[in-house]
């Protein structure tokens, strides 16, 4: 597999076609009586057969062996990764965590993998679970696939090179890349080690969201979505393939490089996209947009405009609303908000340090009704500033997965180290300015 230079396919759900071997791929049907080359011909679905077309999601894969050519599979043990977004009551409580450490011994993306918090689950269909990685070692002879939803990885340190069923995707921070569920991959480090956070996506596939009377243009533009193009390994040799399926982890052997698809089409396929491409949309009066504006991919549910999951990203941009409290205001959602930094700082907390500030790599938590907005050094510094001047954000990139349901946060993560149990303070010394008339 030469992945010196990795190609991609651009464009959002498109139909795509790609050969690794020129002329392999069958030309108007899908399952020949016999593939060239002798390739076995596999459908992958990741919708209904009989979802809506516009929704419908499937890929034609031809491969040197079928996915189905393996022995049984056994539990595997996994410390931190799982499913059980019941272990602990949720609380109302503003909830915030300094930056994930880098593994303590060898771990490669999966061993790497700790559950901060979720709702719903696999069986249900609904909901996401909400992952960090810390990786330091390749994955080597190592494969992984999830049964269980897509997974859209957001690197905060480190490049990923995530070599896939149809083909190679490189990943930075600043950048997103998103596996189907089902689809088989092994991530590499190309700088040695790496970190960043996960949503597992239980619930419907990620889509761009409308538009509406933006128009035709804007937020994320479908042409910016980049898919790789197909490339195989023909090897014989001892390979690991863990499953995730119904929350646990199983495993099995093979005898063969799972890598092996020569050629595909369809449009059930890995993309990777650059969030300094975001078309970022605000106002040009007065007041702040609700943060819906910053909808990068959403997973709908089956009650119109309320989504299983909002990705949100709040990336550099001009703010020149006038007269204008600039920053987000206080509220209080409906939605459940889960929020990360990639970069930078985030315009409604003051960087402060790991133990107490929203830093790269940390996370925060703002579930259902929970009162939270700026803290009061924010807040002071927001409504003394002259709003007849545009100010440029910077140096910034921040992102919320916002879902419907409550997020519950794992045992793990409120026992975590990382827990900054004075976050409530930061709205604490805010003043109280009123004066009755
Ligand atoms: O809580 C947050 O910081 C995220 C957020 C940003 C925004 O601009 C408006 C609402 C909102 O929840
Ligand atoms: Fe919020």
């Amino acid at each position: 597999m030469n992945t010196t230079s990795l190609k991609y396919q651009t464009g959002f759900g498109n139909e795509f076609a790609t050969e690794a071997v020129p002329g392999a791929l069958p030309e108007g049907r899908n399952s020949p009586q016999r593939v060239a080359h002798g390739l076995y011909a596999e459908q992958l679905s990741g919708t209904a057969f009989t979802a809506p077309r516009h929704v419908n999601r499937r890929s034609w894969l031809y491969r040197i062996r079928p996915a189905a050519m393996h022995p049984p599979f056994e539990p595997l043990a996994h410390a931190t990764l799982h499913n059980r977004f019941d272990e602990a009551p949720a609380s109302p409580n503003q909830l915030r965590w300094g930056p994930h450490p880098m593994p303590e011994g060898e771990a490669d993306f999966v061993d790497g993998l700790f559950t901060m918090a979720g709702n719903g689950g696999p069986a249900a269909q609904n909901g996401i679970g909400i992952h960090l990685y810390a990786a330091n070692r390749d994955m080597h002879h190592r494969f992984f696939y999830d049964a269980d939803g897509e997974l859209m990885i957001v690197p905060q340190a480190g490049r990923l090179r995530i070599a896939t069923e149809m083909g190679v995707l490189e990943v930075e921070p600043q950048q997103i890349a998103v596996i189907p569920r089902g689809v088989r991959f092994a991530v590499t480090l190309p700088d040695g080690s790496a970190r960043g956070y996960v949503c597992e996506n239980f619930g419907a596939m990620l889509r761009l969201p409308e538009l509406g009377p933006i128009g035709s243009n804007g937020l994320a533009n479908a042409r910016d979505f980049e898919t790789p193009v197909a490339a195989y390994v023909d090897e014989e040799g001892a390979f690991e393939l863990v499953a995730k399926f119904q929350g646990q982890l199983w495993r099995t052997a093979l005898g063969h490089h799972p890598l092996d698809v020569v050629t595909w089409h369809g449009n059930y396929a890995p993309y990777r996209y650059d969030l300094r491409r975001f078309n970022t949309i605000g106002s040009i009066s007065y007041d702040h947009p609700d943060p819906s504006i910053f909808t990068v991919l959403t997973s709908p549910s089956d009650t119109p405009g309320t989504a299983n999951m909002d990705f949100a990203i709040f990336p550099p941009r001009w703010l020149v609303a006038e007269d204008t409290f600039r920053p987000p205001w206080y509220h209080r959602n409906v939605a459940s908000e889960y929020m990360g930094l990639v970069h930078g700082e985030y315009d409604a907390k003051e960087a402060g340090d790991e133990n107490d500030g929203f830093v790269p790599g940390g996370s925060s938590l703002h579930n259902c009704m929970s009162g939270h907005g700026p803290d009061a050094a924010s807040f002071e510094k927001a409504s003394a500033g002259d709003t007849s001047k545009p100010q440029h954000i910077v140096d910034t990139m921040a992102f919320m997965f916002e879902t419907r349901a409550v997020i519950h946060p794992t045992r793990q993560a409120l026992q975590s180290p990382r827990l900054q149990s004075g976050y409530y303070r930061c709205w604490q010394d805010l003043k109280k300015h009123f004066k009755a008339p």
